[in-house]
């Protein structure tokens, strides 16, 4: 089973890349549903996020907007709130994994942000980075209403810088320009993926 990378900055347009290799009938793991899914009410991250930040969880559900907050004023909490969703991740991922397998698959996505910064990229055959220029990502951010633009810039200031992403990608999705483009070179990566 071909195992393949996606990733890229926030608002580079992975999620819809993802979307358009789903419907091309691709298996994807995302890792940030997975995230949001342990962090729902019931989900096994809650009980150690709530010790960890209290005011962030009230009745059972997380207000995400507080621990965003809470980690970004104090980034230590960031690397402790990482440390409890890595390994729960990463064993969703080896269940997917395992499940993709069993099934059959010829070829799977793993959709990660973190993707190099956790090492997955060592997981995967070829990785694809999705990428725009910088004031394209900054307006995408911008647009989501549910995080401010500073927080927004704190967040990528977290994450790999997109050069660093674009040079250790075997594969580079252009999402600057129109939607077809983009489209156009998914089918482009899918065929060779198929080859
Ligand atoms: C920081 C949190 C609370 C922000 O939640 P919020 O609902 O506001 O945003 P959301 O989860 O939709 O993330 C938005 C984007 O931020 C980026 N991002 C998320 N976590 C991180 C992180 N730890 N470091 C850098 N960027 C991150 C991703 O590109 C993501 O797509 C949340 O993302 C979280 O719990 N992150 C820690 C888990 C993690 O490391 N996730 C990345 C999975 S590889
Ligand atoms: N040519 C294009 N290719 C991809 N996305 C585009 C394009 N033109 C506009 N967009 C828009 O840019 C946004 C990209 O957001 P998307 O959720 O796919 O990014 P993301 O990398 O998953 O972001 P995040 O990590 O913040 O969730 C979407 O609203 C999408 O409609």
């Amino acid at each position: 089973m071909k195992i393949l990378g996606l990733t890229g900055g926030m608002g580079m347009g992975k999620s819809t890349v993802a979307s358009m290799l789903r419907r091309a009938g691709v298996a994807v793991f995302d890792a940030d549903a997975t995230v949001h899914a342990l962090q729902a009410p019931g989900g096994a991250a809650l009980p150690r996020i709530a010790q960890l930040v209290p005011q962030a969880v009230t009745a059972g559900r997380l207000d995400r907007a507080v621990l965003r907050q809470a980690v970004l004023t104090h980034p230590a909490l960031l690397k402790k709130l990482e440390a409890i969703m890595h390994p729960l991740v990463r064993h969703a991922r080896t269940e997917f994994l395992r499940r993709s397998r069993l099934q059959g698959a010829a070829c799977v996505v793993l959709d990660i942000p973190l993707l190099f910064e956790t090492g997955a990229d060592r997981l995967c055959r070829r990785v694809a980075v999705v990428s725009a220029p910088p004031w394209v990502q900054r307006r995408r951010v911008a647009h989501r209403r549910n995080m401010p633009p500073p927080q927004a810039r704190r967040l990528i200031a977290c994450q790999m810088r997109d050069a660093r992403r674009v040079q250790k990608a075997d594969t580079v999705i252009r999402t600057g320009l129109s939607m077809k483009e983009t489209e156009r070179q998914v089918r482009r990566f899918i065929r060779s993926l198929r080859a």
